[in-house]
């Protein structure tokens, strides 16, 4: 499949089910979280996808769901490139601290904002404009570029992390992508024209 791009959020995390504000820190899959990823390498490998490389983050539930999908497509030792730049965006004081607890101590409207705003850090971290200014330097100069030299690349990785990518392939803009919330373990598949713009888009949802 030439010129791919399959971009998948990690499976669910202990700290997603604990509903905690996750960020840089480090928690495992949980047992739901591996099925997702397990899942999401089998239905890519039942419509034959092939890799020729893969990118994750620095953290082990995206590395993990790399791995899965990896070994459902029978590609277990492909070259697979880790890079913090991919790392979900840093929730600073908010790490660690219950979504809902955060709610009843700044409200739903505040909370919201850290969370979906575009330009509105959370205290001490990074917001979506921040995130984008560390992933999309190197999706462009590492991942892109192997993308239009026609090969099929994986790329897993954080919400945060890819709704960056998302918004400039969907050219979406600051108020749109508010909207958009990736699944967790749910693979997309992009394939790019020749000129670098979006030919199709499908969510393995
Ligand atoms: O870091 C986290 O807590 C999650 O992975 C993403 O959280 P969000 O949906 O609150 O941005």
């Amino acid at each position: 499949m030439e010129r791919t791009l399959v971009l998948a959020r990690h499976g669910q995390s202990d700290w997603n089910l604990k509903n905690l504000f996750t960020g840089w820190k480090d928690p495992d899959l949980t047992e739901q979280g591996t099925a997702e990823a397990i899942a999401a390498g089998k239905k890519l490998n039942d419509m034959g996808m092939k890799f020729d490389v893969a990118f994750t983050s620095d953290l082990q539930r995206a590395q993990k769901t790399c791995q899965h999908i990896l070994d459902g497509v029978g590609q277990s030792d492909l070259t697979t490139y880790r890079d913090l730049a991919l790392n979900e965006r840093d929730y600073g004081d908010l790490s660690g601290l219950n979504k809902d607890d955060a709610r009843k101590k700044w409200g739903e409207e505040q909370v919201h904002i850290w969370r979906r705003s575009y330009d509105v850090p959370p205290p001490g971290g990074e917001s979506l404009k921040d995130t984008a200014a560390r992933t999309l330097p190197y999706f462009i100069t590492d991942i892109l570029p192997q993308v239009m030299a026609g090969k099929s690349v994986l790329c897993a990785a954080h919400g945060n992390s890819l709704r960056s990518i998302v918004m400039v392939l969907d050219r979406l803009s600051r108020e749109e992508i508010l909207e958009v919330n990736l699944g967790t373990g749910v693979p997309i598949i992009y394939k790019f024209n020749a000129d670098t713009t979006i030919a199709s888009k499908e969510i393995l949802g």
